[in-house]
């Protein structure tokens, strides 16, 4: 892309809660290096120049900047919530970066992120004002459930999608956004969220389905499998499955 300075915002201060685990599951193993070692790894194979800037818990007591393969980074201490991190690493850079700088926020957590989907991500933000998230399309029917866990109701799933990270923004929108959100009492999950708060409509940008976010105990078993497929996949590209067009396609294209 363009030569605008990129930064690189990981959310890794989170607990872990729903994992379970003896530690946070950033720290657990997959295919022999922690999770947080093979996120930085992926993101630094197709972003080598970046800025980097990781949040950690101020208590974190796993961490070890041997797994940092970026050449400049720096430690940010983590808030309560993912959004209060991701603003407190906006805060850090607040000489530094001008306002057209690019941001993305990818979470630590997600290990699978497809160099190509990073690129296109990249791109797509070149012409978005309003920033872009990787995406995919809901495929599964949607129920919505009443209190007594029975189905109240079937949710149209038409242009319903599911938000991945990274998501990218310009320095100066993002911070915006959050600022603001950090004033009201609206929770904030994504960055997306903050910045459609303000009334804009960030892109989404159509990704790959197995950039899947480890949550729950189950997703580190599957984080494994994926991983290995897309090495085996890297190593053999004549014979690898491509990933179904319809999987790609954006809001508003159609089908060829
Ligand atoms: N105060 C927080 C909370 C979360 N995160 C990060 O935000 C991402 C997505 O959060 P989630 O999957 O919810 O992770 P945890 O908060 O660790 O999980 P749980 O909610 O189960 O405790 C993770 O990379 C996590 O480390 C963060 O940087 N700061
Ligand atoms: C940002 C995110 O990954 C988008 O899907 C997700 O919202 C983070 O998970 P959390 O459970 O809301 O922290």
């Amino acid at each position: 892309m363009n030569g605008t300075p990129l930064w690189l915002i990981v959310p890794a201060a989170g607990q872990g809660r729903r994992m379970a685990a003896d530690r946070p599951k950033q720290y657990l193993q997959l295919a022999g290096r922690p999770v947080l070692a093979q996120t930085l790894a992926r993101l630094h194979a197709t972003f080598p120049t970046a800025r980097l800037l990781l949040c950690l818990d101020p208590r974190d007591a796993w961490f070890d900047p041997a797994w940092v393969p970026f050449a400049d980074w720096r430690r940010v201490d983590g808030g309560v919530e993912r959004a209060a991190s991701v603003a407190l690493a906006l805060t850090a850079i607040a000489e530094e970066a001008a306002d057209e700088d690019l941001v993305l926020v990818h979470d630590v957590v997600r290990p699978c992120v497809h160099g190509d989907d990073l690129t296109r991500l990249h791109a797509a933000l070149v012409d978005e004002p309003m920033g872009a998230l990787l995406a995919v399309p809901v495929a599964d029917t949607m129920k919505r459930a009443d209190a007594a866990g029975r189905v109240a109701t079937t949710e149209p799933r038409d242009g319903l999608w599911h938000a991945l990270t990274p998501q990218g923004f310009r320095y100066a929108l993002l911070r915006r956004a959050l600022d603001e959100a950090g004033r009201s009492s609206v929770a904030i999950t994504d960055e997306a969220s903050a910045v459609e708060a303000l009334g804009l409509s960030p892109r989404l940008v159509a990704g790959r389905r197995d950039n899947l976010k480890i949550t729950h105990p189950e997703d580190l078993g599957l984080a494994e499998q994926i991983h290995a497929a897309q090495i085996l996949a890297a190593q053999h590209p004549a014979s690898a499955g491509r990933v179904p067009d319809a999987d790609h396609r954006n809001p508003g294209e159609t089908r060829a």
